[in-house]
């Protein structure tokens, strides 16, 4: 046979497809205990999620919720039972690379679940910007900033202690935007809280408020007056109703934030045509994962509506899928809370991020830009070391 016709050995590489998907459970001491409204937070259980390649490429996400199910439907526990009992088998064998017809694949076969999907979808986007050798911010479109303005939430509980918190971060320049979790006590009180700490910090610093919808929709219309008196900015879901935001929004010299009643992009769209809000507080695991965070962010753009860069104190993994995304995103106009990893003792990467001048850097490397310190990881697994040797002997 003529030697140039002879068949060449293949040489086109084989589709990377998914080989393993394997989820853990850490627990990890947060600073001090964190008070909102519907929970006090004394740590924070962070699921991971690990997407393994034929390529040997390994993706992670993460997903988190607060206060176990105090926020909503998923918990971590339920994530990582779901993930492995229900995700697992239709993603395996699928092709890697084709992030979004995969996350489509599981659309059409799991109902809601957004955490969950938040936490696979990252795991996917992270290996797939590893393979290109790409951040994934240039998979979501391109970024446009390589920093992000972040804002810290004061909820000791405590009027002094928060006041001194609040001068340690302006003091370490690595916050100057402060949240402040309200609705927990008599509405008085909160305003006498909220004022007394506008009034420490002054012009150094700005202040807004989220009620996670502890209030009646009365109760809002006195406390929004008294909250524009004070200085305060913006209040975050001060009401569970939409109905009752769209009432309140614009009543007021203060901007009304929609949280809670923001689950995607189908949520963003209603409360858009209702003119339910001044601003989107966008989370990624609320929405469902950064794709359907940016058609939030889209919508929000066409209705004129503010944007925030919304954290469910995620760890590391959790807040940087989200600077990624945010880092896309056209307009920011109120910055973000990406504060997460700072309210665990804990570092769980190799590398911590970087928070300096009251903004958070992007990581740039490929993928999310992250290398998880693995020993640690597995110490603060659920039934990792730290469990066994913090028990007493004789214990079980
Ligand atoms: O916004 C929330 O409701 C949840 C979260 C974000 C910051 C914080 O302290 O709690
Ligand atoms: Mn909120």
């Amino acid at each position: 046979m003529n030697q140039s016709f002879a068949p060449l050995a293949s040489t086109t590489t084989a589709t990377p497809v998914i080989t393993r998907v394997e989820t853990v459970i850490l627990d990890l001491p947060t600073i001090r205990p964190h008070k909102l409204s519907v929970a006090t937070m004394n740590g924070q259980v962070l699921m991971l999620v690990r997407v393994h390649c034929s390529d040997g490429i390994v993706g992670v996400g993460e997903g988190t919720t607060i206060g176990g199910l105090a926020y909503g439907g998923e918990s971590p526990e339920s994530m990582k039972t779901n993930i492995d009992t229900w995700f697992a088998p239709l993603m395996i064998g699928q092709d890697a690379t084709r992030v979004q017809s995969l996350m489509a694949r599981i659309g059409r076969m799991v109902r809601e679940n957004r955490f969950s999907k938040s936490a696979v979808e990252t795991a996917l986007l992270d290996a797939h910007g590893r393979r290109l050798g790409l951040p994934v911010s240039e998979l979501l479109g391109g970024r446009r900033r390589d920093r992000l303005p972040v804002a810290w939430t004061l909820a000791s509980g405590d009027t002094a202690r928060d006041i001194a918190e609040a001068e340690r971060m302006l003091d370490l320049r690595r916050h100057c935007v402060f949240k402040l979790k309200i609705g927990a006590r008599a509405l008085r009180e909160d305003i006498t809280h909220v004022a007394a700490i506008g009034q420490a910090l002054g012009e150094r610093a700005s202040i807004r408020v989220d009620v996670n919808m502890a209030w009646s929709e009365g109760e809002a219309a006195f406390g929004m007056a008294a909250l524009a008196d004070a200085g305060c900015l913006l209040v975050e879901q001060p009401v569970a109703s939409s109905a009752a935001m769209g009432r309140l929004v614009r009543r007021f010299p203060i901007a009304l934030m929609a949280d809670e009643s923001l689950t995607g992009p189908e949520s963003a769209f209603e409360i858009a045509r209702v003119q339910g809000a001044d601003v989107y507080a966008v989370k990624l695991e609320q929405s469902g994962g950064a794709f359907n965070a940016l058609r939030v962010a889209a919508i929000a753009d066409a209705a004129g509506i503010g944007l925030y860069g919304g954290t469910m104190l995620e760890g590391a993994v959790g807040t940087v899928i989200s600077a990624h995304t945010f880092s896309t995103f056209a307009n920011l106009q109120w910055g973000t809370e990406l504060f997460g990893p700072l309210l665990l003792t804990e570092e769980i990467l190799t590398e911590p991020l970087d928070y300096s001048d009251f903004e958070l850097t992007v990581p740039a490397g490929p993928g999310l830009g992250l290398s998880l310190d693995e020993d640690r990881v597995a110490f603060f697994s659920r039934d990792g070391l730290r469990k066994t040797i913090s028990l007493p002997r004789g214990v079980v």
